[in-house]
């Protein structure tokens, strides 16, 4: 059994290992993930929404990307969104990512979140085969991975499936337009809404979901008017994502909107920062320092030891020899 509270008092070397193993392991502090700001709600989205205030909403898949959305007051929704499976996972395509590997990230993102509202998406499958598997797997993602929320890709076929869930007190966000976890039924990342009949169509499954409950809906990869049709047309707060400026809010995936991902890159995507090229002269600096000899500094940045110890050690290691 390990000792937490040693009865005798350790030799000081034990003592001095047991202290660096602790500041080496040291659990996070308070001070890591304090709020800058209330609480986002659902309520706060409506305030939001009726303000024309520009809701902001950007992905996190873990812990330290948690903790870089909840270091800002101005960011309103946190999203565990399943295109982890891509940027994150390096699989090709959200359909692989499963319930488990879902949950394994949004728990994780859950320690690092504070103020901003906490949203994950379902995976695909994972809401497919029946309303009550639907229902045990969103228990799941509420009770294990701690998110406030879960988003749902479709329409009138998870309609009643919306109801349920709101009815037992899990908030829904829909997502319509593009729905990438059906790129290969609609032959690839297509803009949707483009004619009359799917412009109208799309309307017509906005309501639906308006009304089985959604608290809020992703529109992706839409044309602007139609995202301000939309908009206006409802009485919950839009998310866009290429669906232009006149959705209540938007989303962008965080190695999009951070410059970490090299695929594909979307009509809709805009970089906000290069954080790839800092990376990279991070890791270069790094590597040169070592190969060079100038890392680790013996004074800075190394450790040292009693002179007349090192010379009783040297001593008796030349005895034992
Ligand atoms: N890095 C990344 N960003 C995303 O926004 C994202 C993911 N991954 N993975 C999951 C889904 C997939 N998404 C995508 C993927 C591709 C396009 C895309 O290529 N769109 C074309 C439209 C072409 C057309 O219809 O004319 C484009 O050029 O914008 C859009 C959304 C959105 N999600
Ligand atoms: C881009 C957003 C809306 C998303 O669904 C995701 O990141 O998976
Ligand atoms: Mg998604």
């Amino acid at each position: 059994m390990s000792c937490l509270l040693p009865l005798k008092r350790p030799p000081p070397f034990v003592l001095w290992r047991q202290q660096r193993r602790w500041m080496s392991v040291r659990p996070m502090k308070e001070s890591d993930v304090v709020p800058k700001r209330e609480k986002v709600t659902i309520q706060t989205l409506q305030v939001l929404r009726s303000r024309k205030e520009p809701i902001t909403m950007l992905t996190a898949y873990d812990y330290p990307t948690a903790l870089a959305c909840s270091s800002n007051p101005a960011i309103d929704i946190t999203l565990v969104g399943d295109s982890l499976a891509q940027v994150c996972l390096g699989l090709k395509s959200t359909t692989q990512l499963t319930l488990d590997q879902m949950i394994h990230h949004a728990t994780a993102v859950a320690r690092g979140t504070t103020h901003p509202l906490l949203i994950a998406d379902m995976p695909f499958g994972s809401y497919h085969a029946s309303v009550e598997q639907a229902i045990n797997n969103a228990v799941r993602m509420v009770r294990e991975a701690q998110v406030e929320a879960i988003k749902l890709e479709g329409g009138e076929e998870i309609v009643e499936l919306v109801r349920r869930l709101t009815s037992l007190g899990i908030p829904v966000m829909a997502h319509i337009g593009l729905l990438p976890q059906r790129h290969v039924a609609s032959s690839g990342y297509k803009v949707q809404g483009r004619s009359l009949d799917a412009a109208k169509a799309m309307m017509r499954t906005a309501k639906l979901l308006e009304q089985a409950g959604a608290f809020s809906m992703v529109v992706e990869a839409v044309p602007k008017e139609l995202g301000q049709f939309i908009t206006d047309n409802l009485s919950i707060p839009t998310i866009g994502i290429g669906a232009g400026p006149s959705t209540s809010g938007q989303v962008l995936v965080w190695d999009d909107a951070m410059g970490t991902w090299n695929g594909h890159k979307a009509k809709f995507v805009r970089r906000f920062a290069n954080m790839q090229a800092i990376r990279d002269e991070g890791v270069q600096n790094y590597a040169q320092s070592v190969k060079d000899g100038s890392f680790p500094d013996p004074q800075r940045e190394s450790y040292t030891i009693d002179k007349t110890e090192w010379t009783r050690f040297l001593e008796e290691m030349a005895q034992t020899k």
